[in-house]
């Protein structure tokens, strides 16, 4: 089946480096590397990293040989304002982004801008960060900014990139800055303010800016394809309870038909929550008022999708008895050996992945228009990535099975364009079509193997397994 042009097949990747440079204000990963340098695998930190802050005219090239027809990128807030709050907004970093906006534009590359990668200013987080509900107005402050100054040329915008990742893993976890372990709580008090920053953002593109923009905004989560281990009902409501807390916490507030936390995950963390001693829930819900607020605020479903599990009540182990998100829903997964394994631990490949997690989401909200805003696959360093290459072509093919059945699929981005920090790995995990030397001041980049694959896929739009690039010399081709 020939891709049809409405797939787009694109690039991503994140501007790191320069990270005190032209007025850039310091943002919870900086302060995370710099403090502590012993909490990232290799201790290094994205300082530097790719420096698309110095190479983005490499950059930009590199897109024109793969061809691809947009770009998403994110915009660093405190690159942008530096102490987080719009008082003073730092026109070196607007004039960083300007560039790259005309630069794609002039090569009929699209932007889609994400508002928020996970990179708060430090001075937000020392005022409480996403646990003060304070935030939702800081960011919609900062997204009006943005819409003010790239809105004229930017038509694609996401609040932001995977609520989960920000709010469990840096609020209930150490696994991400700023590393607060709140113990079952922190988790729900984030989520439940950035869905209200991101309702408020929403509205104001809506109100103040899409009448004369006439762009789209969105929001982007991460889910996984989770497939229930037995065909008991047991497992299916495992599925689901995880799918809830994983997603739905952060989805269903804004694309389920009654808005709200979902119903199931809410009643549960009420019963543990009164069962453990706490006077009221640590869910804390929405009043009617802002779930009407907050209710059929996006343009389009994001999802990075990546890998997926088996899911069932029975993988469960407790962790501990302190309370914690998962605990509170008690389901466990688990990947089979012989599912192909990439250089980061939690990632698999699954068959059938990316069209099992794009029913999941249409049964969950109906055709609403969704868009693959990630999707990619980890090596450690090298050019021969036969890994990659395997599992973009099984990527593309899933989701033309999901298009073929009426799938609302609007486009497809590649995690990523060139290998990046890559949060607590460091470097020892690459995604990149084109690899960089991190050894090397000039951060070389080289395209892989898969960037000549993925070049291919673009130009015939046909997935040929048999295609093997003829050399590994990489040219635009007319027209790019
Ligand atoms: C590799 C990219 O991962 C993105 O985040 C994740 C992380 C984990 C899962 N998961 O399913 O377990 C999904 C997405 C992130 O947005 C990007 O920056 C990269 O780190």
């Amino acid at each position: 089946m020939k891709i049809p042009v409405l797939l787009l097949c694109s690039a991503v990747t994140l501007t790191w480096g320069a990270w005190n440079e032209d007025g850039k204000g310091e943002n919870i990963w900086d302060y995370l590397t710099h403090t502590n340098p012993a909490a990232i695998e290799d201790q290094s930190s994205g300082d530097v990293a790719c420096d698309s802050y110095h190479k983005y005219e490499r950059d930009i090239e590199m897109m024109r040989e793969l061809g691809i027809d947009s770009y998403r990128f994110s915009i660093a807030w405190s690159r942008i304002l530096p102490n987080g709050f719009a008082d003073y907004v730092n026109e070196a970093g607007v004039a960083y982004y300007d560039k790259i906006i005309d630069e794609i534009l002039k090569y009929n590359i699209e932007p889609m801008v994400t508002l928020y990668h996970w990179d708060l200013p430090q001075k937000l987080q020392e005022m409480g960060g996403w646990l003060n509900p304070l935030i939702a107005d800081w960011f919609a402050d900062y997204a009006r900014v943005i819409y003010e100054r790239f809105g004229d040329r930017v038509k694609s915008f996401i609040t932001f990139n995977e609520g989960r990742q920000i709010c469990y893993e840096g609020y209930d976890s150490t696994s991400k800055a700023p590393r607060l372990n709140m113990s079952g709580i922190g988790e729900y008090i984030c989520a439940k303010n950035l869905a209200l920053a991101h309702a408020k953002a929403y509205h104001i593109y809506n109100d103040e800016f899409r009448p004369t923009q006439g762009g789209v905004c969105g929001y982007t989560i991460a889910a996984g394809s989770t497939m229930p281990l037995t065909d008991s009902e047991e497992d299916a409501y495992a599925v689901e309870l995880h799918d809830q807390l994983s997603w739905g916490l952060y989805t269903d507030p804004i694309f389920s038909k009654d808005g709200g936390f979902p119903k199931e995950l809410f009643e549960l963390v009420a019963k543990k929550s009164a069962a453990q001693g706490f006077p009221r829930s640590r869910l804390t819900d929405f009043t009617e008022e802002e779930k009407a607020y907050i209710r059929g605020t996006s343009d389009f479903f994001g999802v990075n999708h990546y890998s997926g599990a088996l899911t069932s009540f029975s993988l469960f182990s407790p962790p501990s008895v302190v309370p914690s998100p998962g605990d509170d829903i008690g389901v466990g997964q688990t990947a089979p050996e012989e599912w192909p394994q990439s250089a980061s631990f939690w990632l698999k490949q699954m068959p059938d992945s990316v069209y099992i997690v794009l029913k999941n989401i249409q049964r969950r909200y109906g055709d609403v228009p969704i868009y693959i805003t990630e999707n990619g696959w980890s090596t450690h360093e090298g050019i021969e990535d036969e890994g990659r290459v395997a599992y973009y072509r099984a990527a593309l093919e899933s989701a033309l099975d999901a298009l073929d059945e009426g799938i609302n699929l609007k486009g497809y981005y590649a995690w990523s364009l060139m290998d990046n920090f890559e949060w607590m790995a460091g470097y020892t995990e690459r995604f990149g079509l084109y690899e960089v030397n991190f050894d090397d001041p000039e951060r070389t980049r080289t395209p892989r193997k898969s960037a000549f694959i993925y070049k291919q896929i673009i130009k015939t739009r046909m997935i040929d397994h048999e295609y093997e690039p003829e050399s590994y010399v990489m040219t635009i081709d007319e027209g790019h």
